[in-house]
């Protein structure tokens, strides 16, 4: 596997702020991999991805890019802000232009976009995200949800390799979250590595291939869904606990005699695991 973003030992404390945010954290993201990052409030996700592009100089340790260490020079940080695109949980701290278009406009604009190309990238966008009826909306008069979504298009107009994304499903409602995720899907697809910090197990059960778990400023496990969420009193002692649809299968699986060794990681699959039994029964 090819790690796209490393940090070896980091650590960092906010200027200020007493204790350290980030303690000796090391961590290696896979490269083509649908990434989560789980971990109590406070324990460190937001600082580890304002370090991913170099917003933040960590106090001691390294961080790479690419097998790279981070070069914190101007031109270089430009070019990585390119690359690594972050978008932040509250879309007010980065929907910064008055209209959708402007938004969109305003980071291709920075990076000195030729127009031609950055009016290609903005329809390929405003399509995309289904953003096209709201182009010349004030951003003030969007719903959350819509400046969440001006938000990922403003980052994903720059075709970043990889897309940090802070617990983007947080107010969502049920159906726009399925609807993020088939969006972060079809990201991943066309080539961007993803990775979500979120609170929500059942999303991150339901969505991720890799999962990674920090607690107090360093990362405490990594692995696949299956292996992470096995441990339930392991989950507890990070103050974490199990996806609601891992826990149900864990009781019914024996029930049916399921021996698979990969629990369904939809209702839609536990559903059609439980029929075909049923069907041998
Ligand atoms: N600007 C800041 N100044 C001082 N301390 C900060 C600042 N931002 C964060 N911290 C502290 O750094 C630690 C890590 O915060 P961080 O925001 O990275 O956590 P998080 O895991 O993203 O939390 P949450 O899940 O609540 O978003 C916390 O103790 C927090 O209080």
């Amino acid at each position: 596997m090819r790690m796209i973003l490393e940090f070896e030992d980091v650590r960092y404390t906010y200027p200020g702020g007493g204790s350290e945010a980030l303690c000796g954290l090391t961590i290696q993201i896979p490269e083509g991999k649908k990434c989560v990052l789980l971990g109590h409030n406070g324990c460190g996700k937001s600082t580890l991805f304002l370090h991913g592009n170099g917003i933040y100089r960590p106090d001691t340790g390294r961080v790479r890019w690419r097998g790279q260490a981070l070069s914190y020079k101007r031109r270089d940080l430009l070019e990585l802000r390119r690359q690594v695109g972050i978008v932040f949980q509250d879309p007010e701290q980065q929907v910064v232009a008055s209209t959708v278009l402007e938004d969109i406009s305003y980071g291709m604009c920075n990076l000195g976009v030729p127009e031609d190309e950055m009016k290609e990238r903005i329809e390929a966008v405003l399509e995309r995200f289904s953003l096209r009826e709201f182009a010349e909306r004030p951003i003030h008069q969007l719903s959350l949800g819509q400046k969440k979504r001006v938000a990922l298009a403003g980052v994903m107009v720059l075709a970043p390799a990889l897309l940090l994304l802070d617990e983007p499903t947080a107010y969502l409602d049920r159906l726009h979250t399925e609807r993020l995720l088939a969006e972060l899907d079809e990201i991943h697809r066309a080539g961007t590595t993803v990775l979500m910090a979120t609170h929500d197990l059942d999303v991150a059960y339901a969505w991720a291939d890799w999962i990674f778990v920090m607690n107090k400023g360093q990362l405490v496990c990594a692995g696949t869904p299956d292996e992470v969420f096995r441990d339930r009193d392991r989950l507890m002692s990070w103050q974490l606990g199990q996806p609601q649809l891992y826990e149900v299968w864990q009781e019914v699986a024996p029930l049916i005699q399921d021996e698979q060794s990969m629990a369904p990681r939809t209702v839609a699959q536990m559903i059609e695991r439980i029929r075909k039994i049923g069907k041998k029964i």
